[in-house]
């Protein structure tokens, strides 16, 4: 299986590449992750928000081949625990699919591709800031992984 993280922001410093790599690097293969920014959508002095998450969601439309299993992240998505995100790695084996994770730029994700995803995950009731979902995410797919093969370090 491989997961692709799409996620809108680009020249994370290089503690965020280090934390995201610490867990990265720890997956096999066959739960590997992938990281794929997404440049932001123009923002200018008017700012024009919807217009911006639109560009934002048509270049992750070009990403997307169309038969992924999607899932959004969102602050008001829900709530998985850890055993809950094993288990739903364990079915994302079984479908045969690339499993899509996205993440939104500083106004979110765009309605429509919120309204494609197949899920909503909520990492916390607290608006994360960019950087800490990229790692909190690589760090629980790793926690999932070893709970599915019995590692320890899933205690
Ligand atoms: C800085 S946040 C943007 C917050 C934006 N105001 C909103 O309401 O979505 C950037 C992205 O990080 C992700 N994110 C932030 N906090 C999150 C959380 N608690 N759970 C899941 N995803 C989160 C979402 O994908 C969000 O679009």
């Amino acid at each position: 299986m491989k997961i692709r993280l799409l996620a809108v922001g680009t020249k994370m410093p290089a503690w965020v590449e280090e934390g995201v790599d610490t867990y990265r690097k720890r997956l096999p293969r066959d739960f590997s992750l992938e990281i794929e920014e997404i440049p932001l959508g123009q923002r200018g002095k008017n700012a024009n928000v919807a217009k911006a998450r639109g560009q934002e969601a048509e270049r992750i439309r070009q990403k997307l081949k169309g038969d992924e299993y999607l899932v959004a992240l969102e602050v008001k998505g829900k709530a998985w625990s850890t055993q809950v995100l094993a288990q739903e790695a364990d079915q994302w084996r079984m479908l045969g699919k690339d499993i899509v994770l996205l993440v939104g730029g500083p106004d979110g994700l765009d309605p429509s591709l919120s309204a494609k995803a197949d899920k909503a995950w909520s990492l916390s009731p607290l608006t994360l800031p960019h950087p800490l979902v990229r790692i909190m995410l690589a760090e629980q797919l790793y926690r999932a992984w070893t709970l599915l093969v019995g590692h320890p370090y899933h205690r």
